[in-house]
């Protein structure tokens, strides 16, 4: 048989032809609602604030700005593009006070640089700095707070956008020094059809949902997925552990995640004492293995927990605002840090994911 004649990819053109587009808007930057023109060599790195599969996120300067710049590289690999232009184009689209804001990007032949708003720590790092100092892990008022921020940014993003987030995960939460919490990282968002997800695109193995993790049914999902992986996240922020064992092999964990007829996780007894029945009652309503039986965002939203961290709840809202500038989240965030050290972030913890 004759070999068939090299066929072009035009996915790959496609993408390669946004990527030439999206040059055009290189450069500029909309810093504190003003249009700039802005050549990279204006870029002052200060520091490295972490790093990820698919780059690394620097502290820079640019204009008398403090910003985060996020360099991704650039390789042959299809996926590699798509996931640098996900980020880019997600990114430039959101406008919510739950996401971190992106002032405009920078692409080259070999790499491209998100400029976004600075932001204080994510909540790994946080986790790994009150482990290693000892110290109690997130309060469950901190973790209504981080719940309500989240829930609303996933639903700003699924209502507004049709964008499913697939990555939440405590290293994808992040807290500024006013104990703001907005989510990051669209690398591997997808855009929903019918409000569900099509693509089997990468995510985190350890947070994915049990019917992302099934063969049957891992090409068709919903948000309820991200609704799993912020139960885990919390799980993980109040205990200190993942709550599914972790073996060497993570194909052992995830068979234990997928397998319905298998417990959903729950806090232990002892653990229980320490939370409210209405946080217990909400967390095990995200860790509802059965995706039938886990709630969408509008249901979690009308949540007796949810409604006690909403600002718009009225006298019911639990977090109280302690002085002019300060709420009890920023004065336990402003705490952590003090009281821990910055060398532990970097650190790992046992009994949680290593995922970067
Ligand atoms: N705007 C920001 N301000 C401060 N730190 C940030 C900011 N964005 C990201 N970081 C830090 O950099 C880390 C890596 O960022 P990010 O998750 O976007 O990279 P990634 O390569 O896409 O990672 P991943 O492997 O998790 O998908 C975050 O966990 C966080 O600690």
């Amino acid at each position: 048989m004759k070999p068939s004649p090299s066929r072009r990819d035009t996915e790959k053109d496609a993408l390669e032809f946004e990527f030439l587009e999206g040059c055009k808007k290189s450069g500029t930057l909309n810093i504190d609602g003003v249009k700039q023109c802005v050549d990279h060599n204006e870029i002052q790195i200060l520091g490295v604030l972490g790093s990820g599969s698919c780059g690394v996120v620097e502290s820079a300067m640019v204009r008398q700005k403090l910003m985060a710049v996020k360099t991704m590289y650039k390789n042959d690999n299809k996926e590699n593009l798509k996931r640098i232009l996900r980020d880019v184009r997600i990114m430039s689209l959101c406008n919510s006070p739950f996401i971190v804001t992106s002032y405009g990007y920078f692409m080259f032949d070999s790499s491209v640089k998100i400029c976004m708003q600075i932001m204080s720590a994510c909540c790994e790092k946080l986790l790994r700095r009150i482990y290693h100092s000892k110290l109690d892990f997130f309060p469950e008022f901190v973790a209504g707070h981080i719940v309500y921020s989240a829930i609303s940014a996933l639903d700003y993003l699924k209502e507004k956008h049709s964008i499913i987030h697939r990555d939440i995960k405590p290293s994808n939460i992040l807290f500024d020094d006013a104990g703001n919490v907005k989510l990051c990282d669209f690398g591997i968002s997808g855009f929903m059809t019918n409000f569900m997800a099509h693509s089997k695109s990468a995510g985190c193995p350890p947070y994915m949902a049990p019917e992302r993790l099934t063969i049957e049914t891992n090409s068709k999902y919903d948000v309820r997925s991200d609704v799993w992986s912020l139960g885990i996240t919390t799980y993980q922020l109040v205990t200190g552990v993942y709550p599914f064992p972790l073996n060497d092999l993570e194909f052992t964990t995830l068979t234990i995640i997928a397998n319905l007829n298998l417990p959903s996780p729950s806090l232990k007894e002892e653990t229980k004492r320490n939370f409210s029945p209405v946080f217990i009652e909400f967390l095990d309503l995200c860790l509802r293995k059965n995706v039938h039986e886990r709630p969408e965002y509008k249901k979690l939203m009308k949540n007796d927990f949810f409604l006690d961290y909403d600002p718009a709840s009225g006298d019911r809202y639990k977090i109280k605002q302690l002085n002019e500038t300060e709420n009890q989240v920023a004065v336990w965030f402003n705490d952590i840090k003090k009281r821990t050290r910055a060398e532990d972030e970097l650190k790992p913890m046992p009994n949680t994911p290593c995922v970067n």
